[in-house]
């Protein structure tokens, strides 16, 4: 039996790795794999002779490997997965699946009577080898939903869940924050695993009796072919803004990473989000781009810049448009109206922001597209009732999670310069829609080891939006912590000045300690002001070069604000580095 790891905790890889296995498997022949690979246009050459077992799991990475695996080794970045092979055998696998120049690691290391499959692309031949290992083939089930696009995956995969539990299904989640199959659930060290993995998941959903999966979909997925081998019924785009631009180099490229979840032999159906991010041009792109067959939604009133798609692309006639929002408790009521027929869904959300009525409308979409027109009249039924009912009124861990009132204290992930607007502008419209007055105080920083262009990025877009501004660490990774601050900070100084000279203060502070940094917003807070600390949701670790910290910034707050009412409003202790 696969073990379910504790979901309170990070598992270790070969605990995660276990985790997403199937209970049983199979056994699949070597000439079995080399048929698969041969039919899938990934011909493979066979070397070394038949394994002594035959092939019973897959994996991309030796510390992982099980007895009866095929290692997948691959050509990464860093290394050559081949020179780990070693380590792979001595764990039990039974062959190797590799290209000429792993083959020739193989030789080197004296490997060469080792069982090899070896394939001009094994990105490619990993997702199509671990389908044919886990019984899968790309119709075997469960009924995949994919979500692609810079923001929103996490959100729009809870939600479309949730739908899909409310009309009688079984689903099951893999994105960042957990993997979820049937009663089986997982924390998560990648937004979408490996491909070697999601196979496993697929067969570990369909013993679990999950009938429809919906899964996050990253630009690395699509960038490292983790999705080879699998097909969804529906696939959702949210938007695309500046990230990832380390991997990807432009936006154009990323784009176009993300667009191969829509290839035709990808997916039935995409749908595109036309006006989600900065505008409508990345979505008009990805709509015109996209292979498979396209519904597009036009967030009308939930645009974050409304009016833009009708100015910017007046030729484009959506599918679907959100045609009514009006704020209902902490989210929305809206309306969504097909083009075509005027026929309209009316649904509530209870996330607040408007950027979560485009995740919902996605979600809805999503699911009409899996489910089929001829449950559209109970699917109608099942969104049309009162704020904080039905399945949109799910709550998302880390995801503008509101964990305290007067001051109102929301910890969301936004994590890059859209998320961050936001994420910040919808807790400014909450206030005043509430008719409240109040300063915005933000706790932020950011991720060491990813795109560095966006830190002053950031910082700016802190120094616009919120009227005092923490600046702290994010996790650094194996960066110097200091200048990951630095490079935010000097985004954030260079947008106080501005915002000083036409009257406005900004106060820009940075704590090295996070905690400290916290309690320094909950001290600084009113209560009629928001305190929003942006970056990590519900993460509860931050690692600093392998050293892991635990800190769960929706703990942490909560305890700040116990405190201070307790205390009154001591000087916060430690941390401080300097204030301006
Ligand atoms: C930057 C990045 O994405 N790197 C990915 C890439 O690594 P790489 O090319 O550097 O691999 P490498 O270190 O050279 O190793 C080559 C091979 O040897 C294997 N190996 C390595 C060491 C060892 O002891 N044994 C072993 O078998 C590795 O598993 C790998 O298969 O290929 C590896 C195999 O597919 C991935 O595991 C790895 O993802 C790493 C773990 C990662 O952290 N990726 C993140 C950035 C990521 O994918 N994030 C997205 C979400 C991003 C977002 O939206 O924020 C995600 O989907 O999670
Ligand atoms: N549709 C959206 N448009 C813009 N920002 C959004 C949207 N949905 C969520 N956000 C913001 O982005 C943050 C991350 O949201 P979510 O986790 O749903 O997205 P994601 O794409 O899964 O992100 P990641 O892959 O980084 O986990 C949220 O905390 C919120 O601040």
């Amino acid at each position: 039996m696969p073990h379910t790891a504790d979901p309170c905790g990070t598992p270790s890889p070969a605990e995660q790795d276990l985790a997403f296995r199937p209970s049983a498997v199979a056994p699949v022949a070597w000439s079995a794999l080399a048929e698969a690979l041969e039919a899938a246009g990934q011909a493979a050459r066979v070397r070394g002779g038949e394994p002594d077992r035959p092939v019973t799991g897959a994996a991309l990475d030796s510390r992982v490997v099980r007895e009866g695996d095929l290692y997948v080794a691959l050509p990464g970045a860093r290394a050559h997965g081949a020179s780990f092979a070693r380590a792979a055998v001595d764990a039990g696998a039974a062959g190797v699946l590799t290209d000429a120049g792993g083959a020739r690691i193989l030789a080197d290391l004296g490997l060469e009577g080792v069982p090899v499959l070896e394939v001009d692309s094994v990105r490619a031949a990993a997702g199509v080898a671990a389908a044919r290992v886990y019984g899968g083939g790309a119709d075997a089930g469960p009924v995949l939903l994919g979500v692609t696009g810079t923001n929103g995956k996490t959100t729009t995969s809870f939600l479309a869940a949730s739908i899909v539990e409310a009309l009688g299904g079984r689903s099951g989640i893999i994105g960042t924050i957990l993997t979820r199959a049937g009663q089986r659930e997982v924390p998560s060290t990648l937004t979408t695993p490996e491909s070697t993995q999601l196979h496993a998941l697929m067969a570990l959903m369909r013993e679990e009796g999950v009938d429809t999966a919906v899964m996050e979909v990253s630009s690395h997925a699509v960038e490292y072919r983790r999705i080879a081998g699998l097909r969804y019924a529906a696939a959702g785009f949210t938007n695309l803004t500046q990230d990832h631009l380390d991997l990807h180099g432009s936006m154009d490229a990323y784009l176009e990473a993300k667009l191969g979840l829509f290839h035709a032999e990808r997916c039935d159906r995409a749908v595109i989000t036309l006006d989600g991010g900065e505008g409508p041009r990345w979505g008009v792109a990805a709509a015109s781009r996209a292979q498979a067959p396209v519904t597009t939604l036009a967030l009308g009133p939930a645009a974050p810049h409304p009016g833009a798609l009708e100015r910017e692309a007046p030729d484009v006639r959506p599918d679907w448009a959100v045609t009514e929002m009006v704020p209902d408790g902490l989210g929305h009521r809206f309306t969504l109206t097909e083009t075509a027929t005027g026929r309209t869904l009316r649904a509530s959300v209870g996330l607040p922001g408007r950027f979560n009525v485009a995740n919902a409308a996605l979600a809805v979409l999503l699911v009409l597209a899996a489910v089929g027109e001829e449950r559209r009249d109970e699917l109608a039924a099942l969104l049309d009732v009162p704020a904080g009912e039905g399945p949109l009124a799910a709550a998302v861990p880390g995801r503008m999670e509101v964990v305290g009132r007067e001051p109102d204290a929301v910890v969301d992930f936004a994590h890059n310069p859209d998320g961050m607007v936001q994420a910040l502008r919808s807790l400014a419209e909450a206030r005043a829609a509430a008719g409240r007055s109040g300063r915005t105080l933000l706790v932020v920083g950011a991720a060491g080891d990813r795109d560095a262009a966006k830190r002053p990025v950031m910082g700016r877009i802190a120094a616009e939006h919120a009227d005092v501004v923490i600046i702290t660490d994010d996790t650094p990774h194996s960066e110097d912590p200091a200048p990951i601050r630095a490079q935010v900070l000097e985004g954030a100084r260079a947008e106080a000045a501005r915002a000083a000279a036409s009257g406005r203060h900004v106060v820009v502070e940075e704590y090295d300690d996070r905690a400290a940094a916290i309690r320094r917003a909950v001290e600084l807070a009113r209560p009629e002001d928001g305190i929003l600390v942006a970056g990590r949701g519900h993460e509860t670790e931050m690692d600093y070069d392998g050293t892991p910290v635990p800190l769960d910034d929706r703990v942490a707050v909560r305890e700040a604000l116990a405190e201070a009412a307790r205390a009154g409003s001591d000087p916060v202790d430690g941390g401080k580095v300097h204030g301006s």
